[in-house]
């Protein structure tokens, strides 16, 4: 089936990845149907709102059945290019960039950190996480054309710059981890994580929806 992706709405893709993760297991596991029940434990989405990302992308579950595993595996894998590798930079190897260069994406899916940017010196010409990490200078050398995200976790200050110089050398997208609201160019996509709002958020729903 072929499915115009732009008319998925971005809430549905946001949640593409995490469908994916939970069907893979399943699909490792053997199981070859799902219901929206089931899913919606595991995900933590409430089942109207999966049979509804659903049938945007022509999975319609049956009644007492449930959901194919492999139709919607074989759709995400093509939605997310998960078949292709997403090669991606990170700018600031401090605390967070640190945690993350080790963590690295790649046991989740196909995005991998290649290289990483900073300007400590005692930081420059080290590997972390198996990662090299060169300086700041050498950004527009050294990104390879087939990085194509970079991922923000240096001082507020440095962000802005940054960025322009990511977008001059074809970045196309951008995880801020940084407290800045950057500019961009409307055809640069910028995901912003703030994890105060985050976490202030989560106290306020505690507070205010405690038995949901
Ligand atoms: N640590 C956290 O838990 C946390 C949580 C949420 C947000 N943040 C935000 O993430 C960012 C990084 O936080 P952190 O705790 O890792 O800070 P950090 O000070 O440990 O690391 C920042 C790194 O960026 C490098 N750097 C400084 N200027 C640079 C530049 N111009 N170009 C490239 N690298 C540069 C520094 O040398 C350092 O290695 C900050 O903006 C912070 O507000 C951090």
């Amino acid at each position: 089936m072929n499915i115009d992706q732009s008319k998925i709405p971005q809430a549905t893709a946001k949640r593409l990845p995490l469908y994916y993760r939970f069907l893979k297991n399943l699909h490792a596991s053997g199981k070859l149907r799902v219901s929206s029940a089931e899913l919606s434990e595991a995900v933590k989405v409430d089942s109207a709102t999966i049979r509804r990302d659903f049938s945007y992308f022509g999975a319609l579950g049956k009644k007492g059945y449930g959901y194919n595993v492999n139709y919607l595996l074989s759709f995400f894998r093509k939605t997310l290019d998960q078949d292709e590798l997403t090669a991606v930079t990170l700018i600031g190897v401090g605390n967070l960039g640190t945690a993350f260069l080790h963590y690295n994406f790649s046991k989740n899916n196909n995005t991998k950190i290649e290289l990483a940017f900073d300007v400590d010196q005692s930081k420059i010409g080290t590997e972390v996480g198996g990662v090299s990490v060169y300086h700041l200078d050498e950004l527009e050398e050294r990104l390879p054309e087939n990085v194509t995200v970079a991922i923000l976790t240096v001082p507020v200050g440095s962000a802005q710059p940054i960025t322009d110089r990511l977008i001059q050398k074809g970045i196309k997208g951008i995880l801020n981890f940084t407290p800045a609201r950057i500019n961009v160019p409307e055809h640069i996509r910028v995901h912003h994580i703030d994890l105060a709002v985050e976490l202030q958020s989560l106290v306020y729903f505690l507070k205010h929806y405690p038995s949901e």
